[in-house]
């Protein structure tokens, strides 16, 4: 079940957006998408929206193509930067719209949304300001009763009141329907607690796929005086993803998933002679890390938006 991309292509000219993209999406997930300008987010939800026909490769909906199946292109909608009507129509007239075509139409949320947003139903959307314009479009998008709905850059031109009020809505969409959300933004940190799986693409190429609550066994930050990081790291034989000093103190952010024998000498409680920490089923890394790092320095799991610009980063 879900939607699976297998080695999707596609070109503009001699331009290569996507290069062999493959990706499981999974049902009622909420994914966040990130990626340099030009990764090909917007390409890869155009295709996953059937706005763009991919070169090659497939697209599977629940183990069936996507391509010219009407049924399963029903089930999903892509909310960009285009509006699919005539952008001299007021919401409203687009709202009563959709509540006729499509049943199940989410039309007391559509109003909640209209409200929170500040914006005019009754104004022509051309009119609307810049942010109004990109909460209308994805307002729609929310109401609609979709099994996998693509947001391109939901908070284009979006207030930072708005912004948290738009990462607030995708939370209250799916407690009202379950759906998978596809979130391409920039916007990480706004999205941090909406987001449950990470999705890093570059040149048209996945990344890299995680789920957030399992960032905890990818990478830590260790804190603390300079010499006393440096020296834990260098004992520890860790991997350095990042290091920023502020004075005598220092943010080293480390792999945890490279090797590094984070458990070695951590005790467990057990009588079995070796202390490694999974004996008792204790699987934090970070913690077991903690407990190895001695005074004054502390773990802590890194942000998301910290942790995606590293990946990012690496690998460029
Ligand atoms: N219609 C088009 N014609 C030609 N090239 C295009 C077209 N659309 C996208 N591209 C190119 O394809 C590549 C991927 O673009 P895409 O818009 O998918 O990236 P993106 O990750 O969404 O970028 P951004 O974060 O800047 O929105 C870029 O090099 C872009 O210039």
């Amino acid at each position: 079940m879900g939607l699976r991309v297998t080695d999707l292509a596609k070109r503009y000219g001699r331009t290569t957006a996507l290069d062999g993209m493959s990706l499981d999406l999974r049902p009622g997930v909420v994914y966040g998408l990130f990626g340099r300008n030009g990764a090909g987010k917007s390409t890869l939800l155009g295709c996953l929206g059937n706005r763009l026909i991919p070169d090659s490769g497939s697209l599977e909906l629940d183990g069936e193509p996507l391509a010219e199946n009407e049924p399963a292109m029903e089930r999903t909608y892509l909310a960009d930067e285009r509006l699919p009507w005539w952008p001299g129509r007021s919401l409203e007239s687009i709202l009563r719209d959709c509540g006729r075509i499509y049943g199940g139409f989410d039309r007391e949320f559509a109003d909640t949304l209209a409200e929170r947003f500040g914006i005019d139903v009754e104004c022509p959307y051309n009119r609307l300001s810049l942010g109004r314009r990109t909460a209308s479009r994805m307002a729609i998008g929310l109401c609609l009763p979709v099994d996998y709905l693509f947001l391109d850059e939901p908070t284009l031109g979006l207030d930072p009141v708005a912004r948290t009020l738009m990462a607030r809505s995708v939370i209250e969409a799916c407690a009202r329907r379950s759906r998978t959300v596809v979130i391409s933004t920039h916007d990480v940190a706004e999205f941090a607690g909406v987001i449950e799986a990470a999705v890093v693409i570059d040149h048209g190429r996945r990344l890299d796929r995680f789920d957030v609550q399992d960032l905890y066994r990818h990478a830590a930050v260790l804190s603390g005086p300079a010499s006393a990081v440096d020296a834990a790291v260098g004992r520890l034989g860790l991997t350095v993803l990042d290091r920023e000093c502020h004075g005598m103190s220092a943010n080293v952010m480390v792999a945890l998933d490279s090797g590094a024998d984070v458990w070695e000498g951590v005790p467990d409680g057990t009588d079995d002679g070796a202390d490694d920490g999974s004996d008792v089923g204790c699987d934090d890394p970070a913690a077991a890390l903690a407990a190895r790092v001695g005074g004054g320095v502390h773990v802590r799991t890194p942000d998301l938006r910290t942790y995606v610009i590293r990946l990012i980063q690496e690998r460029n």
